[in-house]
């Protein structure tokens, strides 16, 4: 039984990675904000909005702790701030886990979520110059937290594919 756990900041690819990766190794894919999504039946905005982060950040560790402890292989990948709240870092070092931090510079992830920030609660009203600097400084903040993971790869200036090979080494 293997848990396959990606990680990092928002817009690092790590859906976008895991979708390629699942198709190549055959093992499903689930992403953690999408399970969360179902479960409550509600969007993750409309989770924030009506329930505020502090209650998403205890349906994040309950859905997280869901999915380790199902039976069977799985590729999971986390939201965003999953790894920096109610210690859920440390199951990143958990029975059957390897976890891989997507590592992704400012600019990079600047030049992502720039284009597509509206499903972000947490950018979806900042202009472009508020957004790199809250950018710098939450990764800033959540780096400790993300260098928890077992693997860093780094995803800038490589395709999805190439990256996708840079896992595949590890899990060889
Ligand atoms: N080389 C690349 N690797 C991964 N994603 C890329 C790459 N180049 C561009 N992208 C794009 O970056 C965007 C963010 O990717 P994705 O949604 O997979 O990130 P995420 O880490 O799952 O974000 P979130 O935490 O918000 O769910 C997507 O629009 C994706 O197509
Ligand atoms: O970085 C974060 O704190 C978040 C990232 C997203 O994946 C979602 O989990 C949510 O928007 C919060
Ligand atoms: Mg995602």
């Amino acid at each position: 039984m293997r848990k396959i756990i990606l990680l990092g900041y928002m817009g690092c690819g790590k859906s976008t990675i895991a979708k390629t990766l699942s198709k190549i190794i055959r093992v499903p894919f689930v992403d953690l904000d999408e399970y969360i999504e179902e479960k409550a039946g509600l969007s993750i905005n409309a989770i924030f909005e009506q329930h505020g982060e502090i209650k998403f950040r205890k349906m994040e560790h309950a859905a997280f702790v869901d999915l380790l402890n199902a039976p069977g292989d799985v590729i999971i990948g986390l939201g965003g701030g999953a790894p920096c709240y109610a210690n859920n870092h440390e199951l990143l070092h958990g029975k059957n886990v390897l976890s891989v931090y997507l590592k992704a510079s400012i600019e990079t992830l600047f030049n992502r979520l720039v284009a597509n920030k509206s499903k972000r609660p947490l950018i979806a009203n900042k202009n472009e110059e508020e957004m790199k600097e809250f950018i710098a400084m939450h990764l800033f903040e959540r780096s400790y937290y993300y260098n928890q993971a077992q693997h860093i790869v780094s995803v800038d200036e490589k395709t999805v594919d190439e990256t996708v090979l840079d896992i595949l080494a590890i899990l060889a």
